[in-house]
């Protein structure tokens, strides 16, 4: 199992996060959707939520996914609102010193405040989730704001969710990739990934155990249909300043296999690539769903909810699944999950995938796998219920309704019925497709106990059901899948609506009627050529325009988008870009790729300027930059942005030329150096500077325009941003700031003694910064929320640092307490106080 570890993780940067912080809704902020706000009784027009729905009670208590007595408790958690709940980003530098932060302050001074008032729990970490990383508080919005150690709690989730040390998750969301045993080397597909909160949860852990500069060899895609929704996700993620992520916009049903047909010309780049198929050790598909396991979080559910939401799910679901299942290697895991308590679109999803693999793919026993995380057995049995009546087998469905209630619905995905049959429970003779009768009828309430239900002989009690009551949460269903062998030919249609078998042709695309899924030519890995794959509906390329300008990791050097983001990020003055390139004012005219509207990325290979890099920041050689470099824009002189991707990246970008960009990637790399467009910038040497996001990977090769500085000077740095070399505390390292040549540098704060090594050396606790050095002053290039963070953690390990440095009553001492001064002197605006004080 994969968790969030403590030892040995590389820490990701802390900024690049304008983007994120505009956009993301701040989650700590009251939502209109929150049934207990409590300022909803403010708004005489505000209505509270309809908290039941008799079809929801129906359906569920005769599926019996709790039993009868805990029914009414059951019911009445799912009524109350969701504890907020938040995961600790293992990826940041600050980590640790939030979660003690959690452990050693706010759970103690919260608890007071919790049997002051004889109110039930305050905060604690999930005792299910590794490292104390993920918490759940039970504060109401308005108890957070009443007094002042709440508030200064909320303040904490403010400022630390903008930031991204800690993401708001729902807990019941942060266990499907717990059991997808992700390793650092692992390929992953997250085939329905956006908002992106497993995403982020599998990028850290593929980096737990790397070291500051090195990369994990594996990767992940993350796919999303939903190209705003994939927006989002390219947000989320951008905090985790990865080099090993590629974001796709695809159907995931159809997501392109990339099979590259080997061929003389391909030798050379396959020497270069061991790949030759685009095949995953994991897959996450936690697919499209009803939600109703997300009811306490958005109570609209409650109204809107009606049969009809699982029952039309399923077929996609099956889908999306088996085509994991397809791309998934042999050996491999793939995780299926839903927010949905309907057995309809878990076990009968579950079922079909394994019927259809045959013994190719094994439901894991994770029963021992996390055992503080308490969980439902899934069910063997349930009932179809449509058009108001309940049904127990395929055979029982009213012929006009046999194309929205499919075989493999059912328990045991029988599909046996007499051609002759018309389906005996009823006719009404509507052909509506699964909206529910929204009262039962007393005919389909007494039905329900005489069904002769089916059960199936699958070990589906393997299944998870995580429900609301049993640790005050949402509802989740998962289910582990394993790979044990290629997937079988499937000559036959075989759960057709019909149940009548087909044998296969062999000039026929091999698909199965009820799933549409294609299968690849040799039988052995059902692998869809996406070479034809049309861009989805809704994906236009207006549409797909807006989302690279508001997020894409690797934009296209669309030029409006940028440069806002150039002035607020740095302090270092900036011009507005020339506008070269621009075709009118407009947006450029977009390179022809195969995906309308989407520049296809490119390699950056320009020895020139990547030489130029190297030689000005001293980069070693060990560092690999040629070939993992990447842009949009394959106009060397015009590009603006440069992004990094790791060797596992790097692989699959290539697989990708060579089967034809059948991936449309809307986002890759890691932001690693910047074109300075300022008049100082494009005099200086280097007109590339490093990007805060890129920092921390090439930190330790840099051997060039790199200064430690004392904590005072570094304090006064993040304080005051520019400072000119005069007036820097220790002298001598504002000499050597001014020796620096002209354009970006990197200052690292200066810990312990006086021998610092030569060149820099770094460790997962080394800060630093990018700086701007220009003709009389260093500057700092860190957004301002970003300063703030870096100065605050600062103080607090200088806090728990400084008794150490007292007893040993070095040099160091005299600079903790300088610092700890000038610490309250926060408030000020002058610079000089600051300094002198
Ligand atoms: C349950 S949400 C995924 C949540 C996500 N895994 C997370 O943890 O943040 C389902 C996602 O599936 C996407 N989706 C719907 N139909 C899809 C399809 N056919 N292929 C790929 N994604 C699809 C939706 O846009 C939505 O973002």
């Amino acid at each position: 199992m994969g968790g969030g570890g403590r030892e040995g993780r590389s820490y990701r940067s802390r900024t690049q996060r304008k983007h994120f912080k505009q956009s993301r809704e701040n989650v700590w902020k009251r939502s209109k959707a929150d049934p207990s706000a409590p300022d909803s009784t403010d708004n005489p027009t505000w209505q509270p939520f309809a908290t039941q729905n008799p079809a929801f009670d129906e359906y569920y208590k005769a599926q019996g996914i709790v039993a009868a007595e805990e029914w009414e408790r059951f019911v009445e958690v799912l009524r109350k609102a969701l504890p907020a709940a938040f995961r600790i980003n293992s990826s940041s530098q600050f980590c640790s010193d939030i979660r003690s932060q959690l452990e050693n302050d706010f759970m103690e001074s919260l608890q007071a405040e919790v049997s002051e008032e004889g109110e039930a729990g305050a905060i604690r970490p999930l005792p299910w989730y590794p490292d104390n990383l993920a918490w759940q508080s039970n504060f109401s919005r308005m108890q957070l704001r009443k007094n002042q150690t709440l508030e200064r709690f909320h303040e904490f989730l403010k400022l630390e969710n903008e930031i991204g040390n800690i993401t708001r998750q729902e807990a019941v969301s942060m266990v499907p990739p717990l059991f997808l045993d992700v390793q650092p080397d692992h390929f992953i597909l997250d085939m329905c990934a956006a908002p992106g909160s497993k995403t982020f949860q599998l990028l850290e852990i593929i980096h737990q155990s790397t070291k500051p500069g090195s990369l994990p060899d594996g990767m992940v895609v993350a796919n999303d249909l939903d190209v705003q929704r994939c927006n989002l996700l390219i947000h989320q993620t951008k905090r985790m300043c990865t080099a090993n992520l590629i974001v796709t916009n695809h159907e995931a049903q159809h997501f392109p296999g990339c099979r590259s047909k080997s061929n003389a010309s391909d030798k050379e780049s396959e020497l270069e690539s061991n790949i030759s198929q685009l095949l995953f050790d994991r897959v996450l598909c936690d697919v499209p769903c009803s939600g109703d396991g997300t009811l306490r979080k958005a109570p609209d559910i409650w109204r809107k909810w009606n049969v009809g939401l699982g029952n039309g799910l399923h077929s996609l679901q099956v889908q999306i699944a088996m085509r994991g299942m397809s791309l998934l290697k042999v050996g491999g895991r793939m995780v299926y999950s839903t927010c949905s308590m309907n057995p309809v679109e878990n076990e009968a999803v579950v079922s079909e995938i394994l019927r259809k693999c045959g013994g190719s793919v094994e439901l894991v026993d994770v029963s021992s796998e996390i055992p503080q995380l308490i969980r439902r057995p899934g069910l063997r049995s349930w009932k179809i219920r449509d058009k108001g009546a309940w049904l127990a087998s395929y055979k029982d469905v009213p012929k006009y309704r046999r194309t929205g209630i499919i075989p493999s619905m059912f328990p045991s995905g029988r599909s046996d019925v007499d051609p002759t049959d018309n389906g005996h429970k009823q006719e009404n003779g509507t052909n509506g497709n699964s909206e529910d009768a929204l009262q039962p009828t007393e005919d389909a309430m007494t039905s329900v106990e005489d069904l002769d239900v089916e059960v199936s002989d699958l070990p589906l009690e393997r299944c998870m059901r995580l429900v609301p009551h049993d640790q005050n949460s949402g509802a989740f269903f998962i289910a582990v899948l394993q790979k044990v062998s290629p997937l079988p030919v499937v000559q036959e249609k075989s759960t057709t609506p019909q149940g009548n078998l087909v044998p296969k042709k062999d000039d026929e695309p091999r698909i199965t009627l009820s799933n549409q899924i294609p299968e690849d030519k040799n039988g052995k890995v059902e692998v869809a050529d996406g070479a034809n794959e049309m861009c989805p509906e809704g994906t236009s390329e207006a549409n797909l325009i807006d989302n690279e300008e508001e997020g894409a990791a690797l934009e296209p050097d669309s030029f409006n988008a940028c440069e806002n983001h150039d002035t607020e990020e740095t302090e270092v003055p900036v011009d507005k870009e020339t506008g070269s390139g621009r075709t009118g004012g407009k947006r450029k005219l977009q390179m022809q790729g195969k995906w309308k509207g989407v520049d296809p990325v490119v390699f950056f290979k320009d020895e020139t300027i990547i030489s130029s890099i190297q030689t000005f920041y001293g980069i070693d050689e060990s560092f690999m930059l040629y070939g993992h470099l990447v842009t949009r824009n394959s106009d060397a002189n015009h590009v603006k942005r440069i992004y990094y991707v790791s060797k596992s990246v790097k692989d699959v970008l290539e697989l990708n030329f060579r089967v034809g960009q059948q991936l449309k990637i809307t986002s890759v790399g890691l932001k690693m150096f910047e074109r300075q467009t300022s008049r100082e910038g494009t005099t200086a040497p280097c007109s590339f500077r490093i990007s805060s996001e890129g920092l921390p990977v090439i930190l330790p090769y840099i051997t060039k325009q790199i200064l430690y500085a004392t904590p005072t000077d570094f304090k006064h740095l993040l304080q005051y941003k520019n400072i000119k070399f005069a007036d820097f505390v220790d002298a001598e390292f504002g000499q050597k700031a001014s020796k620096l040549m002209m354009g970006c540098c990197v200052i690292v704060l200066k810990r312990g003694g006086n021998a610092l090594p030569d060149p820099v050396q770094v460790d997962e606790s080394t800060i630093a910064i990018g700086c701007w050095k220009g003709r009389a002053s260093l500057s700092v290039m860190v957004t301002a929320i970003d300063c703030q963070e870096l100065l605050e953690r600062l103080l607090m390990r200088i806090e728990t640092e400084k008794d150490k440095s007292m007893q040993e009553n070095n040099v160091e001492t005299a600079q903790v307490q300088d610092l700890d001064n000038t610490g309250k002197n926060e408030g000020t605006d002058s610079m000089e106080v600051g300094i002198n004080g």
